[in-house]
Parts: structure tokens; sequence; C-alpha cells
């Protein structure tokens, strides 16, 4: 079968090594922010990129969940279940979620190691301090007015990664200066 010129042309510019980019860190932080900058910036070098948004996730294939510790255990699990297959196929799943637990994010580690898949681990360390000025959803306000509880960070744990690839202080960057910093670790580690 002769395969037609666009496709072959198609398949020779992308980029297929896989990794899943997990960035964990506070609400406001600037998870999903950078994760979409570093997609931009990836897909224009070739590559291949999905981004897993914790809301769209929470809309579908997490529907139903709250804000538990077993449920956000559950989230984390399935989203990492699901970059896991993305990368193993040549996608960078890029994944702006806060998973607050050290073992939810180990298990997920230990998913896409035992499968040979990269995973690189980056703290967006906004200080809450910051986050709560820029609540960018509002949802630090509703906490201090008593409409929410369990808010990460305030009145819900957040476990900071002991060893991360990379932290990132947001509040001394731009976007651009963030995103750049993912990618820089990416080509250091051969994956961009
Ligand atoms: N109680 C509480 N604590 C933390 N976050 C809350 C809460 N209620 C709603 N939200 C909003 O839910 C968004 C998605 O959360 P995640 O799926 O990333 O959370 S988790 O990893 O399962 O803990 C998360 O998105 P980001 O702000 O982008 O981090 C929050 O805006
Ligand atoms: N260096 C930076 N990196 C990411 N976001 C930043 C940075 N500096 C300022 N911000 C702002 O902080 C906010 C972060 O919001 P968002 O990305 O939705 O956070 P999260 O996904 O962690 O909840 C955005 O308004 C963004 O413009």
């Amino acid at each position: 079968m002769t395969i037609p010129e666009t496709e072959t042309e198609t398949e020779e510019t992308h980029v297929t090594t896989g990794a899943t980019v997990w960035l964990t860190g506070l609400p406001s932080a600037g998870k999903t922010t950078i994760a979409y900058e570093l997609a931009g910036r990836l897909r224009a070098a070739g590559h291949l990129v999905e981004v897993l948004d914790g809301d769209e996730i929470r809309e579908f294939i997490s529907a139903g969940l709250g804000f538990s510790r077993e449920d956000r255990h559950t989230n984390v699990q399935r989203i990492g279940f699901v970059a896991e297959l993305l990368a193993r196929n040549g996608v960078k799943a890029l994944v702006p979620v806060i998973a607050p637990y050290a073992d939810s994010r180990e298990a997920v580690r230990k998913r896409h190691e035992e499968n040979g898949t990269s995973y690189v681990e980056v703290h967006v360390a906004t200080p809450v301090e910051v986050c709560s000025e820029r609540d960018v959803k509002g949802l630090y306000a509703r906490q201090a007015a008593g409409e929410l509880t369990g808010l990460t960070g305030v009145d819900d744990p957040y476990e900071e990664p002991e060893a991360p690839d990379l932290r990132i202080a947001s509040q001394h960057q731009t976007v651009q200066e963030s995103a750049a910093s993912v990618y820089a670790l990416l080509s250091e580690k051969g994956l961009a």
C-alpha cells in the first residue's frame, strides 16, 4: 500500500518522545497557565501535546468525586493512568493538577517507572499568600467567608514535594520565564 505523501510528512515532522510533566501546587499557583504556555512552545517545536486540565477531568473522568483525601487520591490515580497511556504513545502529557498527597504522586511516578515512561515532577511553589491574592476562581475568598471548607493549603493539607525535578517560584517570574524553565529541563533530559 502506498502511504500518501502528506501522511508521511506529518509523521516525520512530529517529535514522538513521550513524557508526563506533572505540575503540582496550590490553587492559583500558576499550574494551568504554565501548562498551556509550555504546550504552545512544545507544539511549535513539533511535539504531540495534551493538557489534562484538572477542571475538565473532574467534569468527565472524575465526575462525582469531591475533595476528600480518598477522592483526591482516586482523581490523581485516574489522571496518572491516562497521562501514562498518552506518554507511552509519544505524547507530552502536561498535568496541571494539585495532587496534594505525596503518596498519590509517588504511586503515579511508580506506575510510569514500571512502564519505562518518562515522568517529570514540577512543583509550582507559589506561596499561599500570593495564591490567595491571585485567587483566580475566588476560592480563597469563599473559604475566608466561610462558604467553603477543605481548601488545599488553607484548611486542607498540601504535602510539598521533597525532591521535585524543578521548583518554580512563579511570584518572581513571568509566565514565559516559568514555561521556559520547564522547557529547559525537558531539553536537559533529552525530552525536548
Ligand atoms: N476544596 C478545594 N480544594 C482545592 N481545590 C478545589 C477545592 N474546591 C474546588 N477546587 C478547584 O478544583 C480544581 C481541580 O482540583 P484538582 O483536581 O487539581 O485537585 S486534586 O488534585 O484532586 O486535589 C482546582 O483547580 P486549580 O485552582 O486550577 O488548582 C480548584 O480550583
Ligand atoms: N510566572 C507565572 N506562572 C504562572 N502564572 C502566573 C505567573 N505569574 C503570574 N501568574 C498568574 O497567576 C495566575 C495563575 O492561575 P492558574 O494558572 O489558573 O493557577 P492554577 O492552575 O495553579 O490554579 C494567572 O492569573 C497567571 O497569569
